[in-house]
């Protein structure tokens, strides 16, 4: 019988099948006994890796730097020395890289994971991604009769410990039903939204509208002190109300501190918002306030905030406050 365990802190507690489950369901979905790869552990990888170690897979981890490797071993992962490698030694392969230089890189470059892929194995590319690139991704996967999936997530580093992200998914539906399971210990919810690409695009609509919210609130936070107002209380204000949000709640009291311990590098935030621009104008959209957004991104990034959490964009905005 499937093993039920309880996954999620507090309201997100629930019941999931452990990775050794042998359900199966009317869609195909079932439990997945194969051996799983994981490419990539950075702030996101590594607690998704993590997750699934601990729900009983067999899993095999490759990183570019080699030593953020050890923790995932120390869990019981094993390690293999190229993405090929981590490909030909296991079923299926999940990929959670930087931005689309890098998947591509990881998936079809020299000991790429394309390299080691073959008919019955599968990749699943969770990494941030235009569609183009996840095209490109796809095509390389499938060359050589293995299957692909596109499965970029929402939710952050606290999300990803808790294994309540939620997953985009497109491309092979057979392969997304083989996979459910897994998405399943990662994730709290997941669509699958059709062909290659439709998931990408779903992600970086998303993350243009959060990251043009960010910048909202951080002008309000700014105003709200200027004119003798405790942006604390700002905070809670919007809290209570019909624009309340967790990530305000959350990031809010630290950008009142100048605070900004990364969750979602600022970094990435703006590449996502650079791709987000090139899909409307690839439909001739106007997005006038995320590529006002972007700007300020841009401006953080060369201030040096890069690699701190998105929300440090507030600091482009006090040093524009600061020229006047
Ligand atoms: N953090 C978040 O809140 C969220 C992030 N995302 C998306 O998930 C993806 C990963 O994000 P996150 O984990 O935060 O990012 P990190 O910057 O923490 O990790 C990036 C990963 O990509 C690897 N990498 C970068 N460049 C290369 C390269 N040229 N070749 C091989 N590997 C490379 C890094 O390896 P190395 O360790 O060697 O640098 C690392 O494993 C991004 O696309 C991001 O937009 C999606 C949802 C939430
Ligand atoms: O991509 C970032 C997120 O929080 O989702």
């Amino acid at each position: 019988a499937p093993t039920l365990r309880l996954r999620g802190g507090g309201r997100g507690a629930r019941l999931v099948f452990s990775c050794s489950a042998s359900s199966s369901s009317p869609s195909g979905e079932g439990g997945f006994s194969g051996k799983v790869g994981f490419l990539g552990l950075g702030i996101m990888g590594a607690p998704m890796a993590s997750n699934l170690i601990n729900a009983g897979c067999d899993v095999t981890v490759w990183n570019r730097t080699r030593s953020k490797c050890d923790p995932l071993l120390s869990l019981g992962a094993k390690y293999e020395p190229s993405p090929a490698d981590v490909a030909s030694s296991c079923d299926v392969t999940f990929a959670m890289l930087a931005d689309p230089e890098s998947a591509v890189e990881v998936a079809c470059g020299a000991n790429g994971a394309a390299q080691g892929m073959a008919p019955g194995k599968g990749y699943v590319d969770v990494s941030t991604v235009d569609a183009a690139t996840s095209k490109l991704i796809g095509k390389h996967i499938t060359s050589t009769g293995a299957s692909f999936l596109e499965a970029p997530v929402s939710g952050s580093k606290k999300p990803a410990e808790d294994g309540l992200l939620i997953f985009l998914t497109a491309g092979d539906e057979s392969l997304y039903n083989r996979v459910a399971s897994l998405l399943d210990v990662m994730g709290k919810s997941r669509f699958f939204l059709g062909d290659v690409g439709k998931g990408a695009d779903m992600k970086l609509v998303v993350n243009m509208v959060m990251g043009s919210m960010m910048v909202s609130f951080s002008e309000g936070l700014l105003l709200s002190e200027k004119v003798g107002l405790d942006p604390n209380t700002l905070v809670e204000v919007i809290s209570q109300g019909a624009i309340s949000a967790p990530m305000f709640s959350l990031k809010g009291p630290s950008m009142v501190k100048a605070a900004y311990p990364t969750a979602f590098p600022l970094k990435h935030q703006q590449k996502d918002l650079r791709l987000a621009l090139a899909l409307a104008e690839s439909v001739s959209q106007s997005i006038p306030t995320v590529a006002a957004a972007n700007e300020l991104y841009k401006v953080a990034k060369s201030l040096g905030l890069a690699d701190q959490d998105f929300s440090a964009v507030i600091e482009a905005l006090k040093a524009k406050e600061q020229s006047k």
